[in-house]
């Protein structure tokens, strides 16, 4: 397992995977039965009767979305994927108060274009997998989710949140002085609408879970230690609906902005880049992580 792993992630990385789609036939019916799977920065429980897996992130302090953590999410979601037997994954964290913070800033600073056009890619993908995924997907969000953390519940099927006002959720990328991409975009205007997109994205608005809930961002809210049972409930009721005709349907519904990003990936990887590597970009990022941990203080 380690091995296929490690030779996934390279694969991944190379590009290579799309490509050749490997991981496809070494990887198929490795969760078939009741089944765990530990990498660095995730685990996933598969239960073979329910046909549900749980994926936990765990990677501390906050889940950041680095390229490390998206390939082996990307590769567990894959594998999920190509197990017959799992229908549905419940995404979840197992740290405190954090469900992600998003993109790992770390990896948006100070390195080179190559690295800035990798790390896209990977983001993008990341998006890809799970936003066109045939599984049933809920978010179980027990903690705050700025950003890409916010775009990963935005992805799912259904968001269960965590009914704490110390935690809050939304693409907050203006108060970086950076810019939600056109897809970040695109998916919060699927769910929430175009004028409170308009509003939460200008504004860079992290919402607390009531207010969340009102706008529609997410679903439905939880005592936090129920979070996780209410997800389990929602699955059922999804997997009540058969597969095929609940599948045609998501993909009938998603197929426009999935095709959009896909039409566009290298421009958008070039924007992205670009955008990136400008001094004054580089300069707001720095100012921000800096502040990060000056809060600490
Ligand atoms: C027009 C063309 C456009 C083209 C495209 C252009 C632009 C690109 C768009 C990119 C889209 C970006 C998406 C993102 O996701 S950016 C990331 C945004 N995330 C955040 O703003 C979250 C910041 N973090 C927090 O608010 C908090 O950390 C928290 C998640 C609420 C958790 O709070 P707490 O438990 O109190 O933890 P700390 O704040 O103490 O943090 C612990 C350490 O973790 C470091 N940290 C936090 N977040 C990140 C992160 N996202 N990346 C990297 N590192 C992070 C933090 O600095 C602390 O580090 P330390 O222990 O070394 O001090």
């Amino acid at each position: 397992m380690a091995a296929l792993l490690k030779r996934s992630a390279s694969l991944l990385r190379a590009g290579a995977l799309q490509k050749h789609g490997v991981l496809t036939k070494q990887a198929l019916c490795l969760f078939s039965t009741n089944m765990r799977m530990f990498t660095n920065k995730i685990s996933v429980e598969m239960d073979g009767t329910t046909g549900v897996a749980v994926l936990t992130m765990k990677s501390p302090p906050v889940n950041s979305l680095s390229l490390d953590f998206l390939t082996e999410f990307t590769i567990s979601l894959e594998k999920l994927e190509m197990d017959k037997a799992c229908r549905g994954v419940i995404l979840t964290s197992a740290l405190p108060r954090v469900f992600s913070a998003g993109l790992d800033i770390t990896e948006m600073c100070g390195k080179s274009a190559e690295h800035y056009a990798a790390f896209w890619r990977a983001v993008q993908e990341f998006w890809l997998k799970l936003y066109t995924s045939n599984m049933v997907t809920v978010a179980a969000i027990n903690g705050s989710c700025p950003a890409g953390g916010c775009l990963m519940a935005l992805v799912c099927d259904y968001r269960v949140m965590a009914d704490d006002p110390k935690f809050s959720i939304g693409l907050n990328e203006t108060k970086l002085g950076i810019v939600a991409p056109f897809w970040f975009k695109d998916t919060m205007t699927n769910t929430i609408g175009n004028r409170e997109t308009e509003k939460a994205l200008q504004l860079g608005y992290m919402y607390s879970p009531a207010d969340a809930l009102k706008v529609g961002l997410v679903d439905q809210l939880a005592s936090a230690d129920k979070v996780e049972t209410v997800a389990s409930t929602v699955m059922s009721e999804w997997l009540a609906i058969p597969d095929h005709a609940r599948h045609l349907t998501k993909s009938m519904m998603r197929k426009p902005t999935r095709d959009r990003l896909v039409t566009h990936r290298d421009a958008d990887i070039t924007s992205f880049v670009n955008f990136v590597t400008k001094d004054s970009i580089q300069k707001s990022l720095q100012m921000y992580l800096e502040s990060l941990k000056q809060r600490k203080r």
